[in-house]
């Protein structure tokens, strides 16, 4: 059996948008294809971007697509403890060192590189070698402790998004990994948590490459299993920049609010960087069951609203009317909607949810029925001319006794129709006003049964 631990690791410096939000239903989807563990840990040791409004709005993203953490959260801060125990087991055991090189010594000794032409390093000035005298340690110097990088070989491994990768040990620093006061750095941490946590499979951002040779030599030197790695392609905006926090892409947060439905959210990210052969929609169980490493897309994915939309109006299509309601409801309510006495709110959005995008949409629509109708009076004298005035009058006559089904009213106003001589549109457009104050509304037969027989009487009579 495939024991599957994979964890979502963000930084709370900020909300959770669509990038981070499908590096966390990747991770969930895999542990729960092989019915493993997913792990939320919070990498809080950036104080100065760290919040705990971001914490929460990680939280609430994740709660609201739905994406349940077994193990978790866990925050770096409070491991701060662990941490110092495994660089002091590092010191003992000679895989790091102290440094007591100032910033300005390292920096001069960068400059120095730099001109030469090489790449910027440390220069190895602390590292305790094999019969090397080390420098007299500097007085009230706090020293910082760097991780000794091995000299020479490299680094591999088998990316399971992108193949092998290889980077030469020379390309890599003697990382620092705890600062003069002792607080440890973040590649350090990362090593420490995923071989405390057990990870088996780290699915993150490409924009982690740079960080895995150097996880991947911290693993070894304290003895840790290395999980699999996988580096998933960035999720760029519409301006083809990556999507991130600090170049302004919007929060998850904001499609709830926009009115998105999670079950869209999630199929679109789903297929934003892998698919099914020619599936397009399809259900988080149906993800989930499907979901391994294979068919991962190894280019970038350009963020689409149209396609969002497009599953967001398939979505509200299938959804339960009375779920609709219970959305709608608060968006009408700001609106300044009046439910009382009107007519059945799940049955006007069950009219109205074809066509709209959103939930916002379909509120948006529903409010025909829910406000004073106030049409123009310019239209109505257009439309309410004295050759419908007859009609109309026979109409609400008939009103009052018609049985209340759209079939019935349907069949009632062709009778009228033609007793009078008069085509759809010319009684139609006239109720359409009188009834809903607008002229583009769902079919007439619909929209009167659901406004119900006593509001049509007294809104029709009210013009004649
Ligand atoms: N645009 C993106 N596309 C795909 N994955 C992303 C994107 N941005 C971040 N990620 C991934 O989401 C996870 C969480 O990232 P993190 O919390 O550090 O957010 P971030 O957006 O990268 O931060 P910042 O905006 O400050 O750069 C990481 O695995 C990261 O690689």
């Amino acid at each position: 059996m495939t024991v599957v631990r994979t964890r979502f690791a963000p930084s709370p410096t900020g909300y959770l948008h669509l990038g981070g939000a499908r590096t966390a239903l990747y991770s969930w989807a895999f542990a729960r294809h092989f019915g493993g563990t997913f792990i939320l840990r919070i990498e809080d040791t950036d104080l100065e971007r760290s919040t705990p409004e971001a914490v929460q709005a990680i939280l609430d993203g994740m709660k609201w697509l739905g994406l349940d953490h077994d193990e978790g959260p866990f925050y770096q801060m409070q491991r701060m403890d662990r941490y110092r125990e495994v660089v002091a087991q590092m010191l003992e055991a000679g895989t790091a060192y102290l440094c007591y090189s100032s910033p300005e010594e390292v920096e001069a000794m960068r400059e120095r590189m730099r001109a030469a032409g090489e790449k910027p390093r440390y220069d190895g000035t602390w590292r305790p070698e094999a019969g090397k005298t080390l420098p007299p340690v500097p007085a009230d110097r706090k020293p910082v402790v760097r991780f000794k990088n091995p000299l020479d070989g490299e680094v591999s491994w088998d990316d399971v998004v992108k193949g092998t990768i290889t980077i030469g040990n020379k390309e890599l620093d003697d990382l620092v990994i705890a600062r003069p006061d002792g607080t440890p750095t973040y590649n350090f941490c990362v090593a420490v948590d995923d071989w405390d946590m057990q990870i088996t499979h780290v699915l993150r951002g490409d924009d982690h490459v740079n960080n895995t040779p150097r996880q991947i030599n911290i693993l070894r030197a304290i003895g840790a299993p290395l999980p699999l790695y996988g580096h998933l392609p960035m999720i760029l905006g519409a301006d083809g920049e990556k999507l991130s926090k600090r170049h302004g892409a919007v929060s998850v947060m904001d499609y709830p609010a926009q009115g998105y439905l999670p079950e869209a959210m999630l199929n679109y990210l789903a297929r934003l960087g892998w698919s099914h052969g020619d599936d397009e929609v399809f259900s988080m169980e149906q993800f989930c069951e499907w979901f391994n490493l294979d068919h991962l897309t190894r280019s970038a994915a350009q963020f689409n609203n149209e396609k969002l939309a497009w599953l967001n109006n398939h979505y509200i299509k299938q959804a339960d009317n009375e779920r609709l309601a219970r959305l709608a409801r608060p968006v009408m309510e700001a609106e300044g909607a009046k439910f009382e006495g009107g007519p059945d709110l799940p049955a006007v959005l069950g009219l109205m949810k074809e066509r709209v995008n959103t939930i916002n949409e379909l509120a948006d629509a529903a409010m025909l029925f829910f406000r004073d109708p106030k049409p123009d009076p310019a239209l109505m004298t257009q439309h309410l001319t004295d050759a419908v005035k007859p009609a109309l009058a026979q109409f609400a006559e008939r009103v009052a006794t018609v049985e209340w089904t759209k079939e019935a009213i349907a069949a009632m106003i062709k009778e009228v129709l033609a007793a009078h001589g008069l085509k759809m549109p010319q009684i139609a457009m006239p109720l359409r006003l009188v009834i809903t104050g607008q002229l583009q509304t769902p079919a007439i037969d619909a929209v009167l049964q659901i406004v119900g027989r006593d509001a049509v009487l007294a809104r029709v009579n009210k013009y004649l």
